[in-house]
């Protein structure tokens, strides 16, 4: 910079007789001590403000040329155990204490108890410089214009995210008697009945009437003669959204003539297809709806099999609906003939957001173009005429053409219009149970985007501890607190079998593991015994965070804090389900404490000694 202003301005000779080369090097030097006074100028600042800090906070600074020669950023601590914290990202200085240390690198607290707060190289000298400090610092700012923050965008939802339909989040209080739910056959509300299910939760009092009324008028058109609305539901876990689409599909179906598929439910895990497949069997029975599972269990030919049958010459569809995770319906889809999804007129994706996210796979556009174009050509179609449908228009409207409406469920459903917009939904209609601010047209753009709820029943406690005493707790929660059973959460399923081994060396505990280390059988047989009681602790990766249904759980532990609140929410939502209590323990390290800002969690600690 000093150099480019040497060859641009000269400046006037003093007494034209000095030559160019003499004046050019007077004027560098001239320069040359103006850049030194700058600097000296700085540092005595940069000192001054150091002192004042240590005046008000009992921090004192070693000379940059000590600190430099010592080899290490180190302040030394002078008064009382404080520091001065500067946050990067803010710019803000905070002043940081022992007891209190929000934010604080590992570094710093790691040195404290030894009397000296060492800095890591992120949080180096020039962090303490005050934000005017480059100017001092001999650097001149081009420009000296002032840093704006920049405006932020002010979020505006779609009015379907924005109000939707409010779910009760009492379940107790909000019980609906299943006799009084319009549309649904005698037969039905017997088989609830036998289920020991009298009264309907108030998901499934809000959802299954409106997905019957898509169907009032038979399954082509829906109410005003448009298409059905896809419905999207978003409520706690252990809510009892299962039932919310079982009981409307199986009503649809069992008034149906020819068998085809005409619902697929498609699940992220094979359990959790295997718990779906499960319910609907059970309503299914003693109606003439047939279900069929895809899921990897039996051999791709066996499956091939279920989904038809010969009657004379011709072959036919022996499933109404089919339950399936999306990497065995795409097989089928590509590679099996039999599997025909053109009749296909409910499409239900539980576990929404997970479903969203794997959509790398393509599974949706595979199934949609496998609805949309007919296997046995144009020709063939000659009573339905079925296109994908783009903007509705009198004319794309005049043939009528069996509508494929969606179902999506999930406890952590995005409101994120950019990744619904990946599902193609019709007219969405959302059920939520969310009161919270961000369900307004014009939320505020600080708060985050999803908003999700807890189980009214659900207690969640935090529990500091060490890595040495997780182990310890955990058997602490058993054998003294009594809280089996448990079902444990760690992060990886090598933590899972060392924790496994380590409580079946102590003994005295009915324990088991659980992650992808175990046979598929094995893991049926394991969750099977944990639902029977048989076992006292199920050591868990996060392959039963979601949607599984076990009964009784009493406490949930998340022996390794998750990473993502949407993986928190699904772990303890495996207790407090169906109205019940649950109790919530999330073992945190001391560095997690600083993070945690659940202002949800209370505080637990288990040994009042400690
Ligand atoms: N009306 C009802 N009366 C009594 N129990 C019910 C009723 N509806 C559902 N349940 C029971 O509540 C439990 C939770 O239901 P379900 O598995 O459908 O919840 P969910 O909302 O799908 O949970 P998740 O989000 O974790 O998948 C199940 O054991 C189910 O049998």
């Amino acid at each position: 910079y000093n150099c480019i202003n040497l060859f641009r301005y000269l400046g006037d000779d003093e007494d034209g007789v000095i030559s160019k080369e003499s004046h050019s090097q007077a004027l560098l030097s001239k320069l040359q001590q103006k850049v030194k006074q700058k600097q000296r100028q700085s540092f005595t600042k940069e000192r001054e403000w150091i002192e004042e800090e240590t005046e008000k906070h009992g921090v004192t600074a070693i000379s940059e040329d000590k600190r430099q020669s010592n080899g290490k950023h180190q302040l030394h601590k002078r008064k009382s155990e404080v520091g001065v914290f500067c946050d990067r990202a803010t710019n803000k200085y905070e002043s940081v204490g022992r007891k209190k240390r929000k934010g604080v690198p590992d570094m710093m607290h790691k040195n404290q108890q030894s009397g000296v707060i060492y800095l890591s190289s992120l949080y180096s000298r020039s962090q303490f410089i005050k934000k005017d400090s480059s100017a001092l610092r001999g650097f001149p700012v081009l420009g000296g214009f002032e840093s704006r923050s920049a405006h932020k965008m002010k979020r505006v939802l779609p009015q379907w995210l924005a109000e939707p339909d409010v779910i009760h989040r009492d379940i107790k209080c909000n019980l609906v008697p299943i006799s009084s739910t319009s549309g649904v056959s005698a037969q039905l509300l017997q088989k609830l009945e036998t289920n020991g299910i009298q009264h309907f939760f108030p998901v499934q009092a809000e959802v299954i009437p409106a997905i019957l009324e898509g169907v009032q008028h038979g399954p082509l058109i829906g109410r005003g003669g448009y298409r059905p609305r896809d419905i999207c539901v978003s409520a706690p876990t252990g809510s009892g959204k299962t039932l919310s689409f079982v009981i409307p599909v199986i009503q649809v179906l069992m008034e149906r003539v020819v068998c085809e598929i005409r619902a697929l439910a498609v699940l992220p895990t094979k359990e959790l297809a295997q718990q779906v497949y499960k319910v609907f069997t059970s309503y299914a029975e003693g109606t003439p709806v047939k279900v069929v599972m895809l899921v990897g269990q039996r051999s791709f030919a066996a499956e091939c099999a279920s989904l038809s049958e010969q009657r004379g010459n011709v072959r036919c569809s022996a499933a109404d609906i089919v339950v399936a995770t999306p990497g065995r319906l795409v097989d089928h889809i590509n590679k099996n003939s039999s599997l025909c999804l053109e009749h296909l007129r409910f499409l239900i994706i539980d576990e929404a957001d997970r479903m969203i996210d794997s959509m790398h796979q393509s599974w949706l556009s595979q199934v949609v173009k496998a609805v949309y174009c007919s296997k046995a050509g144009p020709e063939s179609r000659t009573l339905f005429r079925r296109t994908d449908p783009a903007c509705i228009t009198a004319s794309s409207l005049s043939p009528a053409q069996m509508p494929l409406q969606k179902l999506l469920f999930s406890a952590t459903l995005t409101q994120n219009p950019e990744k619904l917009q990946q599902l193609g939904l019709q007219q969405p209609q959302l059920f939520s149970s969310i009161h919270s601010p961000s369900n307004s047209t014009t939320a505020d753009p600080t708060k985050k985007q999803d908003g999700f709820d807890f189980p009214q029943g659900l207690t969640e406690y935090y529990v500091p501890c060490t890595m040495n005493k997780k182990p310890l707790l955990i058997l602490h929660f058993i054998l003294y607190l009594k809280l089996c059973p448990i079902l444990c959460f760690t992060n990886s399923r090598e933590t899972a079998h060392r924790l496994y081994h380590l409580v079946q060396l102590f003994g005295g505990v009915q324990a088991a593991e659980f992650s992808s280390r175990l046979s598929p059988g094995e893991r049926k047989n394991t969750l099977k015994d944990f639902e029977q009681g048989k076992i006292h602790l199920l050591i868990s990766t996060d392959a039963t965070a979601r949607g599984i249904d076990v009964n009784g759980v009493k406490c949930v532990v998340n022996y390794d804090a998750p990473q993502y609140i949407r993986t928190y929410i699904h772990r303890v939502g495996r207790t407090a389900r169906a109205g019940k209590p649950g109790l919530a323990f999330t073992f945190l390290l001391r560095v997690q404490t600083f993070m945690s800002h659940n202002p949800r969690l209370k505080t637990q600690h288990p040994h009042p000694a400690e």
